[in-house]
């Protein structure tokens, strides 16, 4: 969901109305996730597919690595930016729902590009040996400060991480928080801001997130 969805839905539609058009397969995804998936306001959408999309486009990565298939409206926006010999490792541990992220990937442009792993991302980034240039962090909170620290000697000299809820719903404010996902998080995002080998900002486009550069 956008920030201005919830606040100002007339501004959300012009943001809408005057951005580069979703392609249509995105829209028929969006909608069967609505129609069909649990929680469905964890997909992307189409502000920050969009941001997602221009980003992959300006990097136009070989490798891309995204952590949170989910119905897998990021990993499609991600691809469109895909050098033409690119490819993207997408993985979510949620078996239920893989059909149909495996469904619009075959449908797409790019399934031979897509590579869609089912099981735990932990387990992969902790015996992964490849470099990328993009990756794009989405799924389990508890674990972002380990997913940074492990990623990080794979990632290019100009390579790029995304991690997003990095506001984690405000929540980030709380100076003694209960849950562990918001002391991961803040855990994260001082760790990003005081390292000297990256450079990083945080848009506050939906819940936050953070565009982290490595020098
Ligand atoms: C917010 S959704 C991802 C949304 C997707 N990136 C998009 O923009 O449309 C988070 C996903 O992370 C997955 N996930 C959570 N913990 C995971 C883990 N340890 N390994 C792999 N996937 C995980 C969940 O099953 C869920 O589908």
């Amino acid at each position: 969901m956008s920030y201005f969805e919830k606040l100002d839905p007339e501004m959300d539609e012009y943001l809408e109305n005057h951005g580069s058009k979703e392609p249509e397969i995105l829209a028929k995804l969006r909608k069967e996730t609505y129609q069909k998936i649990l929680n469905p306001h964890m997909l992307s959408g189409y502000q920050q597919g969009r941001l997602l999309t221009i980003l992959s486009k300006i990097i136009a990565p070989k490798n891309i690595l995204e952590i949170g298939t989910f119905t897998g409206y990021a990993t499609l926006c991600l691809a469109e930016g895909l050098a033409a010999d690119g490819k993207i490792i997408t993985l979510d541990v949620n078996e239920d729902i893989a059909y149909l992220p495996q469904k619009y990937f075959e449908e797409s442009s790019y399934s031979s590009q897509i590579d869609f792993k089912i099981g735990n991302a932990l387990d992969f980034v902790r015996k992964n040996k490849e470099i990328f240039d993009l990756v794009f962090i989405d799924a389990d909170k508890e674990n972002y400060v380990e997913y940074f620290n492990l990623l990080k000697p794979n990632i290019k000299s100009g390579g790029v991480l995304l991690f997003d809820n990095v506001l984690w719903y405000g929540k980030v404010l709380e100076e003694n928080p209960d849950l562990e996902s918001t002391r991961n998080i803040k855990e994260l995002n001082a760790m990003i801001a005081n390292d000297t080998d990256f450079e990083n900002v945080i848009l506050p486009l939906r819940d936050g997130l953070s565009i982290v550069r490595k020098r």
